[in-house]
């Protein structure tokens, strides 16, 4: 059986997967592939291991919907159109867990980066204004003490919440679809209301998965209901906030400061006015990128495909309800 991965990743993925009996065909260039190039691809091959940022949508799983099974090197999967892989009984996979603590470090260190304006008295070092100490400018803010508002406590939303509570004891208060009783346990986290995750948090920290219910759920109207010393963080996916509104607050000093690693569109234009505003601290996409994460993630997609195409269940599934063929 043929498995065809749509960019470099570590060597182990392929190592397992040959280990298996698969024969691996790699794309060779960092590029993102073209519709064509990937379908035609596919077309030759029983599995995928999709990788880049290639929109797998209805038009996608028609023309392949030969595949037995799509491995995605990624937890989240809002690049796929699941309803349809699964209407074409297609099963999907993806790599939850081993990217939690490389994803949460990531919203941690933005976090303090926003308060503290860091990436920004970088710049003002790079165009030569060092800055001599004067004691009234470009203040930073403290977090210890405050209180964390996570949106979506599940994995990385946990890990995230673990480093906020123990570096600086923040109080925990979270927003999720349902209560998370080993959060509330082990972190002393209180479940509230979107509205009053709005307006108790000094941090919020975004942590969904991009849906139709979460898409532009970070607008105007979430944002003024904020406090002017809030930080928000996202590095979820940069459609669950709307960036114009975004800016906005952050011009008119609606909320505090903003951490990104996460844009709508990405890439983000390297004119973008937030990169020029001093309490935004941005990184581009970077959250799993740690040696350790990335070879997890390689395992993980690696053994939902040879799974998928023994004819086993997947080990993490997206599409649970899809038997595989
Ligand atoms: N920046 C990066 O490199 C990375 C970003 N991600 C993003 O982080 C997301 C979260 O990953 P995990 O924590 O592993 O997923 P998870 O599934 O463990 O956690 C997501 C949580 O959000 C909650 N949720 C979903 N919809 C909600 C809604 N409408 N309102 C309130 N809560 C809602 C779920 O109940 C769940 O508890 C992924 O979907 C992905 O988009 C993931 C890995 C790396
Ligand atoms: O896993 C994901 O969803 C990412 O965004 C990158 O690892």
């Amino acid at each position: 059986m043929k498995v065809f991965i749509s960019r470099a990743i570590p060597e182990i993925a392929t190592e397992l997967m040959e280990k298996a009996g698969l024969t691996v065909t790699q794309f060779p260039d960092r590029r993102n592939m073209s519709r064509r190039e990937l379908i035609d691809a596919c077309l030759q091959h029983d599995a995928l291991l999709s990788v880049g940022h290639e929109h797998l949508d209805k038009e996608f799983l028609e023309a392949c919907s030969h595949l037995k099974v799509i491995s995605l090197y990624s937890v989240g999967f809002d690049k796929i159109d699941v309803a349809e892989a699964t209407r074409l009984g297609i099963p999907v996979g993806n790599t939850p867990g081993v990217l939690s603590a490389a994803t949460a470090d990531t919203a941690f260190l933005l976090m303090l980066a926003a308060s503290r304006k860091a990436f920004y008295q970088h710049k003002k070092i790079l165009n030569g204004q060092w800055n001599y100490y004067d004691p009234t400018a470009d203040l930073g803010i403290e977090l210890y003490g405050k209180t964390i508002g996570i949106f979506g406590l599940g994995k990385i939303g946990f890990e995230m919440a673990k480093r906020c509570k123990g570096a600086y004891d923040m109080k925990v208060i979270y927003h999720n679809r349902s209560a998370n009783p080993e959060a509330e346990r082990e972190l002393g986290a209180t479940w509230v209301s979107f509205e009053e995750l709005l307006s108790q948090s000094d941090v919020l920290s975004v942590h969904t998965a991009l849906t139709p219910e979460t898409k532009d759920k970070f607008d105007k109207t979430a944002f003024s209901k904020m406090r002017s010393n809030a930080i928000f963080v996202n590095t979820a996916r940069g459609g669950i906030h709307n960036e114009a509104a975004l800016k906005d607050a952050l011009e008119s000093g609606t909320i505090w400061g903003a951490g990104l690693d996460v844009t709508n569109p990405e890439p983000m234009a390297a004119d973008n006015p937030l990169l020029q505003l001093p309490n935004t601290a941005i990184l581009p996409h970077i959250g799993s990128a740690t040696v350790e994460a990335r070879e997890g993630m390689a395992r993980r997609a690696a053994e939902n495909v040879i799974a998928g195409l023994k004819g086993d269940s997947l080990p993490y599934p997206v599409n649970p309800e899809v038997k595989v063929r």
